[in-house]
């Protein structure tokens, strides 16, 4: 068995969770930092840099861009920015790995750039639909071809022959597509206005305020003209509220506990779970509000206790969207029914998150019926056993803390992407309380 093997399987044998834990940068800001600062112009120095694969493959992707970027070292990234036009076509295709914020992010980029590029990605990626990026950006001109069956990828960008703004009506609440068209309107002729069915988190518009570039925002709308220049920027990136979320359920699922958690970002477009956790009972404090590079950031303090099911509302679906695996195992933990509807995105994420969470809730013994948009969840005793993550992260660690609320230990197989977004988790989880270890057998 080699050593990757031996990561893809964690045992989990549940723990008294307690104590002051920190949780590595966020994922979602890491990524644009890394966009933002290679495209301004000047030094950007970033501090709080999540050095997971997904980060890392959107910073190869501007190296091989021709940027200059020092580190990760601590966390800590230089950034030699190279200006609006200063990126060199990539020799060889750009591996987005496993991360779609990567691959959809890029392509509103590379749409803009005058050389051809290609994206491609790993299994889980390459299944992911790329028409909903495709599809508005080509109607602002560019040429973008999806190589595989129903706008799959790899993509291939043609080189632009000039990019016009649109006004573009987002149809899912998505904002890896919403930073796609603004991405490319930053290159566009004239101005590019997207409006959100839902508020989904906005950092890329944080972001780019950070860099001096100008905004317009009126209501769900969100408008930017083209041609602008962005400024080097030093940046703090707050603890991962995605990563926290973890640390948050399993404090909260377990009476007497008692756990903070240090500088966790708490943007009011991406706290869903704490808000839902909060409706089902979770003891969470929010304290020491600050802000760090225009993104508030609080420490929060969590106090075990019993949690309820509930009816989660609609409208914070994606405000919580990469949480649903762990609030799923809050909702396992949970006294009585919690329902989920409105969720479909769940189902084209790195798994099929409705699926692959209700198999692996079944498996410990809990009632979990799936519907296409969102799951029934009857709380109750949950039991030890195997299950299998598919390749997901976020599905493997949160069933790492189902076991602190479970009877017997819970192996956890598939578990090797948990380095995709949180590469420390098993250091972290450990100095929470948690007894985990990667299987050596
Ligand atoms: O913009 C981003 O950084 C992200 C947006 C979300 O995706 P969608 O925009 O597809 O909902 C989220 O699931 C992903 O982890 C990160
Ligand atoms: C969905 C996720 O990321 P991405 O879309 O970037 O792969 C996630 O991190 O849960």
């Amino acid at each position: 068995m080699t050593s990757s093997d031996q990561e893809d399987r964690l045992v989990a044998r549940g723990g008294r969770i307690g104590g002051t834990v920190a949780v590595a940068g966020d994922k979602s800001i890491s990524h644009r930092a890394v966009m933002f600062g290679a495209l301004a112009e000047g030094v950007s120095h970033v501090e709080g840099f999540l050095a997971g694969e997904d980060c890392l493959a959107t910073l190869a992707a501007f190296r091989a861009m021709g940027v200059r970027i020092e580190g990760p070292e601590d966390g800590r990234l230089v950034i030699h920015g190279v200006g609006m036009d200063g990126l060199r076509a990539p020799e060889a295709p750009l591996d987005m790995g496993n991360s779609g914020t990567s691959m959809r992010l890029l392509a509103g980029l590379l749409a803009a750039q005058p050389f051809a590029a290609e994206l491609t990605g790993d299994a889980s990626l390459c299944n992911r639909p790329m028409g909903r990026v495709a599809e508005p950006l080509g109607s602002m001109g560019a040429r973008i071809t999806a190589l595989e069956e129903g706008g799959r990828p790899p993509l291939r960008v043609a080189p632009a022959e000039g990019l016009r703004g649109i006004r573009y009506d987002l149809p899912v609440a998505s904002a890896q597509v919403k930073s796609a068209v603004l991405l490319a309107g930053l290159y566009a002729e004239g101005e590019t206005c997207v409006t959100e069915p839902a508020p989904t988190r906005d950092h890329t518009e944080r972001m780019l305020a950070a860099f001096g570039y100008p905004l317009r925002q009126e209501g769900a709308t969100v408008c930017l003209e083209g041609g602008g220049r962005l400024r080097a920027a030093d940046l703090t990136i707050p603890g991962d509220l995605s990563s926290a979320a973890f640390f948050l359920v399993a404090a909260a699922l377990q009476p007497g506990s008692d756990l903070t958690l240090e500088g966790v970002g708490i943007n009011p477009t991406r706290r869903g779970a704490l808000d839902i956790l909060l409706a089902m009972g979770a003891g969470i404090e929010v304290r020491n509000e600050r802000t760090y590079g225009g993104e508030p950031v609080a420490d929060l303090r969590v106090r075990g206790g019993e949690l309820e099911g509930i009816e989660i509302p609609e409208h914070l679906v994606p405000l919580a969207i990469d949480e649903f695996p762990v609030l799923f195992v809050a909702a396992a933990a949970a006294r009585g029914r919690t329902v989920l509807r409105g969720a479909a995105e769940l189902r084209i994420k790195e798994s099929d998150r409705i699926q692959v969470m209700a198999d692996g809730l079944r498996a410990l013994g809990i009632a979990a019926e799936p519907l296409e948009d969102g799951i029934v969840i009857d709380g109750g005793p949950i039991g030890g056993g195997t299950v299998d993550a598919h390749g997901d992260h976020r599905v493997a660690m949160a069933f790492a803390v189902a076991s602190v609320a479970a009877s017997a230990p819970i192996t956890v197989t598939g578990a090797a992407a948990i380095r995709t977004s949180f590469p420390d988790f098993l250091a972290v989880a450990r100095s929470a309380g948690l007894e985990i270890e990667a299987d050596k057998d």
